[in-house]
């Protein structure tokens, strides 16, 4: 074989880390507070919520540090459903500012190389910097200025992070499984590597121990609360800010959130929230944190997924041409010129066409034999055209049965069938973290079946297609409309 398919997650920890119905609360539906000023919580895998003491010495610390506005802020922190959440004081219109955080309250990588351990966290990426900071602060307690911050801060989230092995057995077969598991093996490879290099020798600055739990513990958070212009380098934490939760019904991406400069003269930046719909008093706040990610990336972030929303249901394709092939250098060649490289990933949509440069790199990742002409530098400017309509039965039938092969198999990798998972959810006696490994493994599989369905009818359809000879016979007028071989007679 020529070409490697197969099929795996796609995750990248250094760029942005990757729609339906939701069946979550919309935010009309947030439940009205209770009398003692709770929202009462939903049944829930989160671990307890901070006590009202917390929540009560984390907004006092806002008001301190100038993040409440005078009289009295719009939204206030409250329990809700998702953990705590952002709960509307009073009536509120769309687009108004809720929440307005100035830097000072910010952490990131500048806060760190402005505190004790900058100078023994220079260089180190931001994400690594900024988990260092978070532990070495919750290490201090009460001796640290953002103990009232670190207070509020979940213990873990359901991201599959921080499942146990029993909860991960339940989405055996996954990509989510392989991203999950590469995903902790990174952070704890970056955990050694900075326990060796910045922890241990500099332990003096380090007095309560970090462990890889806690490291783990930090980059969830991270990973949780970022908002989604605010990754990589520019990765921050706004506290008050990322009390915000999540609602699929908001489904416009319009930013919500705004920095600017506070004041004509001043340098001081503030970070501001607004609301994207109108917010009756006592509602919950929701923004929509990313509409381009998949369930299992929603999954391994933040710990929940949209269970009825089929454009986050995605299998991830990967093709790859192998060092081996013997048309190695020119294929890659033409896969560069246009954009990929000799590994591609396709993310396969449910209910969505394959993507379109998918079928001309299958196409060509399989090409040889008699087709290899195709490859000759003549053809290297209208190759990819070629390659986008049916070039040979034979390379059409191979890219049938090898993309055939490839759903077998990942199909056979999954312990339970789609049937079994919708018994499962309509029992409903599933906690969140089952719901999410159900609805997971289930989406995952509904887009295999898929792409199974179109090779099976293109198989059907080999007979009937055009092929590179033909068109090119019609082209030159040597072969006419029914297919007939047009002959010139000589006279
Ligand atoms: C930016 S924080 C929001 C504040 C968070 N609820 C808390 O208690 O600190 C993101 C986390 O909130 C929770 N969350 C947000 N939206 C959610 C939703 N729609 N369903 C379930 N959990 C949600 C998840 O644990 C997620 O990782």
């Amino acid at each position: 074989m020529m070409a490697l398919l197969h099929f795996s997650s796609s995750f990248c920890l250094s760029t942005t880390i990757p729609n339906l119905f939701s069946s979550l609360r919309s935010p009309t539906k947030c439940p009205h507070r209770s009398k003692s000023g709770r929202i009462p919580a939903a049944a829930s895998s989160f671990p307890a919520p901070p006590p009202d003491s917390a929540i009560a010495d984390f907004w006092r610390w806002l008001g301190e540090k100038g993040a409440l506005p005078k009289p009295s802020p719009p939204v206030r922190p409250g329990l809700v459903p998702e953990g705590l959440g952002l709960v509307a004081e009073r009536d509120i219109l769309r687009n108004e500012v809720v929440v307005e955080v100035p830097k000072q309250l910010w952490i990131n990588a500048d806060v760190v190389a402005a505190s004790e351990i900058g100078p023994v966290t220079l260089g180190l990426k931001p994400w690594v910097a900024i988990s260092l900071f978070l532990l070495r602060e919750k290490g201090l307690d009460a001796a640290s200025p953002w103990r009232p911050y670190l207070d509020i801060l979940p213990p873990e989230t359901d991201s599959s992070i921080f499942w146990s092995e029993e909860e991960l057995s339940e989405i055996q077969g996954t990509q989510l499984l392989n991203t999950t598991l590469g995903v902790k093996e990174y952070v704890q490879s970056e955990f050694a590597e900075v326990e060796d290099k910045v922890i241990l020798p500099n332990n003096h600055l380090f007095p309560s121990k970090i462990t890889a739990a806690e490291f783990l513990w930090a980059f969830g958070i991270l990973r949780s609360r970022a908002f989604s212009g605010f990754r990589g380098d520019k990765l921050v934490l706004i506290p008050f800010a990322d009390l915000v939760n999540h609602n699929a019904s908001i489904t416009s991406e319009d930013v919500c959130w705004d920095i600017k400069g506070k004041g004509l003269f001043s340098r001081e930046q503030i970070f501001s929230l607004r609301t994207p719909v109108f917010v009756n008093a006592g509602q919950q706040i929701y923004i929509q944190y990313d509409l381009g990610k998949s369930n299992a990336e929603l999954a391994l972030d933040y710990g929940f997924i949209e269970s009825n929303n089929k454009g986050r249901e995605v299998y991830t394709m990967t093709l790859e041409i192998s060092e081996s092939d013997p048309f190695y250098g020119d294929k890659l060649d033409i896969v560069e010129s246009n954009g990929l490289g000799d590994i591609a990933y396709f993310d396969i949509v449910l209910g969505r066409p394959l993507p379109p440069l998918m079928l001309p790199y299958l196409r060509l990742a399989v090409l040889g034999g008699t087709d290899a002409f195709l490859l000759e530098s003549i053809f290297r400017n209208s190759v990819w055209g070629h390659l986008e309509l049916p070039v040979s039965r034979s390379n059409e039938e191979t890219i049938c049965c090898v993309v055939l092969d490839a759903c077998a198999s990942a199909l056979s990798l999954y312990q339970t069938t789609i049937e079994e998972d919708e018994k499962l959810l309509e029992k409903g006696e599933l906690d969140a973290r089952s719901k999410i490994a159900v609805g997971v493994r289930s989406g995952e599989k509904r887009v295999l079946h898929q792409i199974q369905e179109i090779f099976r009818s293109r198989e059907v359809e080999l007979e009937t297609l055009e092929y590179y000879q033909e068109r090119r016979l019609k082209d030159l007028g040597l072969i006419g409309q029914q297919g007939e071989i047009i002959f010139w007679e000589s006279n």
